[in-house]
């Protein structure tokens, strides 16, 4: 990849770099960065990043201190986070309705969460930026327009097109100028949903008694709405309380992508004056994937130096002495709500691959927050050759994931989810509304990963309360 000069920006830039010897935002330049694309004109690239560079932030860097802030109570065992949305966002995901219904049920989830644990629930959406892929193969075999044809991997909306045409899977630049207002244009709506009030805390209760009204629903989970009913009218009761909560005069509900392009992120990241840090502007909060978390690679070098806070997928192969490496890489001064730790081993491993790193993080005193990715794990394929995941097995990774952290005497601090609020037929599994491997092709609609559906992403919801609640 050719070098491209950072560019300055309306926030102007610092006059002393403060952020370690030698990083700078392009700093990730003199690393291997795994997983980018191979643009086919590089001139293009650098004109779409200086373009990039000029355009204003899409967060600022007070939101992301506030989200910085509560994933730190959550940290320390005070609170808890709900890090949900789109493997991919992709055309259908941009619609207003889509938006809407993903921020509706992962606000029914909050409530329910926060009930169960007894603890705030911070609400962070893959969303706003979700825009691209690392692959596990470089190439795919793909449904051509006259048979079967091997083409480079969709890489997500960012980077290339997912139709089944040499011309749609060759990278381009104008994409993440795309990507770009993409995301502005779903965070313009996110932000009208939660500055004016979305629903009061009484209707996201409504939406849950219609779930578990459904045929089939758990008798456990209507004892748990019950338990909530008495709540809610006793806190009604109260002289001068309203049946409302937050929900109803506005809430927090903070963004999230991995920051996989690297370009892209460092176009968008900002000296910020009042913090005196960098700041990357593209999300509140970004993580950095199980493939491209090397530790003297290019994506721990970019995420080592802004401030947001930081997630770091963590897969079966992670060796605890890598894990502290990585610890004292992205969070040196210790600092509660910077560093998330978001592990995905697969239900049948997490069991035995958790234990000795949430020991050795213990141990060395990194104040980490562990949340559990309980769908990365667990791909596996359905009869037709689609990618799926059983719920059972997504229930049962979270569960080793909550019982790991009791025995260790750590805090299980938040989920990870792939979901949608649409009625797709991606995950198998589910009781109120079940899905079956002949009923996968009915409403497979994801751009990559299997997603949870509306109601299997309430009852999941309703299970980790129980799980949280004992
Ligand atoms: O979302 C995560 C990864 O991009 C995805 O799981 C990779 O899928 P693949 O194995 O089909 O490339
Ligand atoms: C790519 C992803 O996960 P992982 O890096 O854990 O494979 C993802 O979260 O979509
Ligand atoms: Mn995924």
């Amino acid at each position: 990849m050719t070098a491209f000069t950072f560019v300055s920006n309306p926030f102007g830039t610092p006059s002393t770099p403060t952020t370690g010897a030698g990083w700078s935002p392009g700093s990730w330049q003199e690393h291997p960065a795994a997983q980018q694309p191979e643009w086919p004109d590089t001139a293009a690239l650098d004109s779409v990043v200086d373009q990039l560079a000029l355009l204003p932030p899409l967060v600022s860097a007070a939101e992301s201190a506030r989200l910085r802030a509560a994933l730190g109570a959550a940290a320390l065992g005070d609170g808890f986070l709900l890090q949900a949305g789109d493997c991919a966002e992709s055309t259908g995901s941009f619609h207003a309705d889509a938006v809407y219904n993903k921020v509706k049920v992962i606000l029914q989830m909050s409530t329910v969460l926060a009930f169960g644990s007894g603890l705030p629930v911070v609400k962070v959406g893959r969303i706003a930026g979700q825009m691209a892929k690392p692959r596990s193969n470089p190439f795919e075999p793909v449904d051509g327009p006259s048979g079967p044809l091997l083409l480079p991997s969709y890489r997500g909306e960012m980077v290339n097109g997912s139709a089944p045409t040499p011309e749609a899977r060759r990278p381009d630049p104008d994409r993440l100028l795309y990507a770009y207002y993409r995301s502005a244009s779903s965070l313009n709506l996110l932000r009208m949903f939660t500055a004016d009030g979305f629903a009061t805390l009484d209707e996201v209760h409504a939406w849950n008694r219609e779930h578990v009204g459904a045929a089939a629903a758990d008798p456990r989970h209507v004892a748990l709405l019950d338990d909530m009913d008495h709540v809610l009218r006793y806190l009604a009761s109260r002289p001068g309380n309203q049946p409302a909560a937050p929900e109803q005069h506005g809430f927090d509900f903070f963004t999230s992508h991995e920051a996989l392009i690297l370009p892209y992120e460092q176009a968008l990241t900002r000296w910020d004056h009042s913090g005196s840090a960098w700041h990357d502007a593209s999300a509140h909060m970004v993580w950095i994937g199980e493939r491209t978390r090397q530790l003297d690679g290019a994506h721990v070098e970019f995420a080592a130096g802004i401030d947001n806070p930081i997630g770091v997928k963590v897969g079966p192969t992670m060796e605890p002495d890598d894990l502290l490496a990585l610890c004292h890489r992205l969070d040196p001064t210790r600092d509660p709500g910077r560093l998330t730790l978001i592990t995905r081993m697969g239900a049948g491993r997490i069991r035995e691959a958790l234990p000795p790193l949430v020991r050795a993080v213990r141990d060395a005193g990194y104040p980490v927050l562990w949340i559990c990715d309980p769908m990365h794990g667990n791909t596996i394929t359905g009869s037709r050759g689609v990618k799926t995941r059983r719920f059972d097995d997504i229930v049962d990774e979270l569960r080793g994931f909550i019982e790991v952290h009791r025995a260790a005497g750590t805090h299980p601090g938040g989920v990870h989810l792939e979901l949608t609020g649409e009625d797709v037929t991606e995950c198998l599994g589910g009781t109120t509304s079940e899905v079956l491997d002949g009923n996968l092709s009915d409403r497979y609609e994801t751009a990559c990963d299997p997603r949870l559906n509306r109601s299997q992403a309430l009852e999941l919801s309703f299970i980790a309360a129980e799980l949280l609640r004992r």
